[in-house]
């Protein structure tokens, strides 16, 4: 599977600018032999969470969006994220679509960002997020949420081979993003196509290092601070191989993880 990654600027709070820069950027990708194209997290709108009412999708429109041009152009569009309303509230919402235009999943953030105020703005979503595309099955989180590992452990549990991390991660924590990218392909022995935006808003500076990382851990693709798409393939059979030379899944111990979990209080 050739995949695109696109490492782009988001223009704060203004949808048209980034529908039209999105559209440019998935035409360059399918004339570069792009199979499945990956956007970055919150692109229609940004961190522009004070003004939802009158900025988030709420009619439908990246959807239709998506699912007009994957089938035009037979590609797999992981959508990143955008800001959606819906259910009576605004969620940070990723919409995957195959190739012939067909809605593979979607997915809200299951954990919010407080330094960036999503607890304040946004609902938490409450689905696993797992997908289909053709015969692989995929996992999609939204930046933070790779701070849970046993969210992740959750959706490779529930057989995803490869991970899509859309983001709008900080420069300042860019080292985070880099380890915990790569931890959580090794623990799980999946791939991890992981997509930042660059760029600045008003409050933060965007630290790109947009990878694409292999089951043994290796980076495929690393953008750095490049604006602009990034591609590699991958292979699917490897994470059977990787999983075959050291058998994690099989060695787990469920029993004991359930046993020492302590009860949350509320
Ligand atoms: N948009 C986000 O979820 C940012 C997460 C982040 O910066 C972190 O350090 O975690």
């Amino acid at each position: 599977m050739k995949i695109a990654c696109v490492q782009m600027n988001i223009a704060f709070g203004d949808p048209e600018t980034n529908f039209q820069r999105v559209e440019d950027y998935l035409r360059e990708a399918v004339e570069n032999g792009a199979e499945t194209i990956v956007l970055p997290e919150m692109w229609n709108t940004g961190y522009a969470l004070t003004d939802l009412e009158q900025l988030a999708d709420h009619d439908g429109r990246t959807e239709k969006f998506l699912r007009d041009f994957a089938k035009a152009h037979s590609v797999n569009i992981v959508g990143g994220s955008v800001s959606t309303k819906k259910n009576g509230g605004f969620y940070n919402t990723m919409y995957i679509v195959d190739q012939i235009g067909e809605l593979a999943g979607e997915y809200d953030k299951a954990h919010r960002f407080g330094l960036m105020d999503e607890h304040i703005h946004l609902e938490e979503g409450q689905s696993l997020g797992t997908f289909k595309l053709g015969d692989a099955v995929c996992g999609g989180v939204i930046c933070y949420d790779i701070r849970f590992p046993e969210w992740i452990r959750t959706q490779a549990l529930n057989g995803a081979k490869v991970i899509f991390v859309p983001a709008e991660w900080p420069a300042p924590r860019i080292d985070h993003w880099r380890v915990l990218l790569q931890a959580r392909a090794i623990e799980n022995q999946c791939f991890i196509v992981a997509v930042n935006r660059i760029g600045s808003d008003p409050k933060n500076d965007f630290g790109g290092s947009s990878m694409i990382i292999a089951p043994w851990g290796e980076v495929r693709l690393d953008l750095q601070q490049e604006e602009g798409i990034g591609y590699a393939e991958i292979d699917l059979n490897e994470v059977e191989e990787v999983r075959k030379r050291i058998p994690v899944f099989d060695d787990r111990r469920e029993i004991l993880y359930k046993e020492f979990t302590p009860a949350k209080a509320d």
